[in-house]
């Protein structure tokens, strides 16, 4: 079967297996393994009265120390009674003990670190404050002492033991939670009315589970290591076996019997060491990127991109010395419910040596898509196909490192959002020169003189302050002048700006746009345009290409297509676009009675 079309693929990968946090977590042999054992420990401990063989507290006084034998399976302890069935009663306390920790201590750390994080002020101040006295307070030291009023109540002596070591999630919970708060998600769920405990536990919560999930699971192995430390010491119940217990039984008669001391010693690190290899693949599946179907991609790839559908619209056969030449581009995504989303769908298009080609369309029509496949940008899990030349080098082809020879150096990006792609931890004149050194081998004198030569080329005032300042110091439409001039500091000779004006006001974004022409013109660079706004097309583009769900409808000369736009969609794009903007609707009048 050809696969052509996004329902096609969709079809085509439908039959794939979901993939998702369990599926994750229990393909890393480390997670299944220890997860069968502790399930069978768990089952053992829930039916040992039924399956242990002999009465845990029965004594044979010939088996006292004795070695395994057919009696007694595991051999007799220092008292004659059987091992094994202490070991399998002992389990049970050992995790009702175990889950009792776990509760406790991820109910109080988890809802005092939500709020503290959450509400701040005195809540935060009150919390933290109490918290760091409990970090303060030897835990074991209070359980002993705790042993005199409470006795040997394994439920309670845990549940303590759980308030002790509530903290380390407390303070990991809170962090997160404060940066987690400030998030423009949380704001507009703020915004959106949704009150404060359904904004903590649907979004905020759900942000800092993976960690929580680790942490907690790392306390569980905590709470039976201490837990077994505390009946070594005398301080379990004697009515009961406990592994503990068993182990300090064992450890009085160690050379009457070497082997006792194996067993509870088996028990306690098995189900200890399974639940840190369980938090440490769980960390794992929690941490790996979005999911992603390694059957399917291969699937997706192959068949659906490889056979990308015949490209809709006006595609332009390429000049032979064109700069750019993009054809059959396909780019998809794996979806996590086994289907696949094709965004871009046979994209053709080129750019010529020195021109400005205007990639339009509204939002989600796979412009930036298109952008990032040519810079080679694309997140991880997408799959793309089809071809980008750029000057006879086919790009989709290279390895990363030598798409990294290009980046930047012959074609580079200018970002839609100046600020955030600023490392704010770096000065701009940092930012600016150490790519110019790597790329261009200038020292660090040359590449400092070039860099204040650029900034005052973009139009920087006080190109020696800018150079030391950092971005927080500088203005959107600094920043922007900024990666302008490090876009155009190793003359590229092709620019993919990604709608450049879009977060700035509108008189800077007239003068950004000034000045892209006039460096263009200057440096004879071509430049590829993605924007939404035909009035950005007016103002610079030679050509342009109207995207629509992720196909090129139609591609001309910028005169033609105001003239006489031949798709439909364009039409519509076009005269809302004019109509929106009277000041834009003026410049593209004026434009096109010139030509
Ligand atoms: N990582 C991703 N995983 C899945 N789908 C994605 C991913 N990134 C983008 N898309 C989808 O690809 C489609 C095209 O996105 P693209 O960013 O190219 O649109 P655009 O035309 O540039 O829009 P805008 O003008 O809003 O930036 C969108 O529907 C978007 O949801």
């Amino acid at each position: 079967m050809t696969i052509s079309t996004p329902e096609q693929v969709d079809a085509a990968v439908a039959e794939a297996p979901r993939s998702g946090l369990a599926r994750r977590f229990f393909s890393n042999p480390l997670g299944l393994v220890p997860s069968i054992v502790l399930a069978a420990i768990a089952v053992l401990s829930v039916a040992s009265p039924w399956i242990a063989p002999h009465d845990p507290s029965d004594t044979i006084l010939d088996q006292v120390n004795s070695a395994p034998n057919e009696v007694f399976l595991l051999g007799g302890d220092g008292s004659g009674r059987d091992v094994l069935s202490r070991l399998l009663l002992a389990s049970r306390l050992t995790l009702i003990g175990a889950i009792t920790v776990a509760i406790v201590s991820v109910v109080v750390g988890l809802v005092s670190g939500l709020l503290a994080g959450y509400l701040g002020k005195w809540i935060d101040s009150s919390l933290s404050w109490v918290n760091n006295v409990l970090m303060t307070v030897p835990s074991v030291i209070i359980l002993v002492a705790l042993f005199s009023v409470i006795g040997p109540n394994t439920v309670v002596t845990m549940a303590i033991f759980g308030v002790l070591i509530s903290p380390f999630l407390f303070r990991l919970v809170r962090t997160l939670v404060i940066a987690v708060k400030n998030e423009l998600y949380v704001d507009a769920a703020r915004v959106s009315g949704l009150s404060g405990s359904r904004i903590l536990g649907r979004h905020v919560l759900y942000a800092v589970r993976a960690p929580i999930i680790i942490i907690a699971t790392g306390m569980v192995g905590a709470g039976i290591l201490i837990q077994a430390g505390l009946e070594f010491l005398g301080l379990g119940s004697p009515s009961e076996p406990t592994w503990g217990g068993m182990l300090e039984d064992a450890f009085l008669n160690i050379f009457r019997s070497p082997l006792g001391i194996l067993w509870p010693g088996i028990a306690i690190g098995l189900t200890a060491g399974c639940l840190s290899l369980i938090a440490n693949a769980l960390r794992d599946a929690l941490e790996e990127p979005a999911p992603k179907a390694r059957t399917k991609s291969v699937r997706l790839k192959d068949e659906a991109l490889r056979r990308a559908s015949a490209p809709a619209g006006t595609a332009e056969a390429p000049p032979e010395d064109a700069l750019l030449v993009v054809s059959n581009l396909r780019v998809g995504y794996p979806q996590a419910d086994g289907s696949a989303r094709v965004v871009v769908d046979g994209v053709n298009l080129h750019v010529n040596k020195g021109e400005i080609l205007g990639l339009v369309g509204e939002s989600g029509s796979g412009k930036t898509q298109t952008a990032f496949s040519i810079l080679r940008l694309l997140p991880e899990e997408a799959e793309f196909a089809g071809d980008v030349t750029f000057e006879g080098v086919p790009l989709l082809a290279l390895s990363e490192s030598e798409m990294q020879k290009i980046r930047g150096k012959r074609i580079a990006y200018i970002p839609q959002e100046p600020m955030s792609n600023l490392d704010p931890t770096f000065t701009i004149g940092h930012q600016l020169t150490v790519p110019m050194m790597r790329t261009l081998g200038l020292t660090k004198k040359e590449a400092t003189a070039r860099a204040k030569q650029l900034l005052e080329r973009v139009g920087i005032a006080d190109p020696e302050r800018t150079f030391r300042a950092y971005p927080h110091e500088i203005s959107g439409g600094m920043a922007q002048r900024v990666l302008i001039a490090g876009a155009v500091s190793c003359e590229p000779e092709l620019i993919v700006a990604d709608e450049p004006t879009t977060a700035l006001d509108v008189t800077v974004q007239a003068e950004i746009l000034d000045l892209l022409r006039e460096l263009q013109k200057e440096r004879g660079m071509a430049i590829i345009l993605v924007t939404h706004n035909f009035g950005v097309v007016a103002d610079l583009c030679d050509r342009v290409a109207v995207m629509q769900a992720g196909h090129i409808v139609e591609t001309n000369t910028a005169s033609e297509l105001f003239d006489r736009p031949q798709h439909p969609y364009t039409r519509m794009l076009l005269s809302s676009t004019l109509e929106d903007t009277e000041p834009r609707k003026q410049r593209v009048a004026a434009l096109t009675e010139g030509r």
